[in-house]
């Protein structure tokens, strides 16, 4: 995989995750897309804060073949189902963090809804703390298929932007390109950490 400039962002950005202790225990994957057919997806089981370029794999996204016979995260379907759906996403970050796997698990509703936070605005398009940002939250599944087909469904009826919960699982969010999925993620889990802590103080 020679000069494509993505692939080097991504890896700066798996070891940024690595170094916040967003992904432990070999928990979490990250994607980015090389074109319309085609991304290129973390490796099954490694540790993701030291990951190199050489651990990424190429993915059909239509279909999930893997041209090289090599195995590829076991969330994949999760990440060419992005790909799929928004064909501006540019690039995917699943992590498992301390905030997003309880607070998913906190809140039992099918969506996190935040709002009054200014740095609500570090996502696309926000420009005020008055919106209401609505994360979905879906029930973890060992199957990927029927998760994802179940994830597919809900997408058909209410537009995704930026990101989904997995309860007790974690947390994906995507962007045009890493910079921006980067900057959903650290602002998403800023937000996670304020509203556990605000749900926290106000049930004492
Ligand atoms: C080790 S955590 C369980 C699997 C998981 O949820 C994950 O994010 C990592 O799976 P992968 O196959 O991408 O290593
Ligand atoms: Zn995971």
């Amino acid at each position: 995989m020679t000069d494509f400039l993505p692939l080097e962002h991504l890896v700066a950005a798996c070891h940024w995750i690595g170094a916040k202790g967003w992904a432990p225990a070999t928990g979490g994957n990250m994607s980015v897309r090389q074109d319309a057919e085609y991304c290129l997806l973390s490796a099954s089981g490694k540790d993701k804060g030291s990951l190199t370029r050489d651990d990424f794999i190429q993915v059909e996204i239509a279909t999930n073949s893997v041209p090289s016979g090599r195995k590829p995260s076991a969330e994949t379907g999760l990440h060419t189902l992005i790909y799929r759906l928004f064909p501006q996403a540019g690039a995917v970050l699943h992590t498992h963090t301390v905030n997003s796997t309880v607070l998913s698990r906190v809140e039992k509703g099918h969506a996190l809804l935040l709002s009054g936070y200014e740095m609500q605005k570090t996502l696309a398009g926000q420009d005020t703390h008055l919106n209401t940002i609505a994360i979905p939250l879906f029930d973890n599944d060992q199957d990927i298929d029927a998760l994802a087909q179940r994830i597919e469904t809900f997408a058909a009826d209410a537009p995704m932007q930026y990101a989904f919960l997995l309860r007790g699982h974690g947390l994906t969010c995507w962007g045009k390109d890493v910079n921006e999925a980067r900057r959903h993620l650290e602002g998403l889990e800023f937000l996670f950490e304020c509203e556990l802590q605000r749900r926290l103080l106000e049930t004492k």
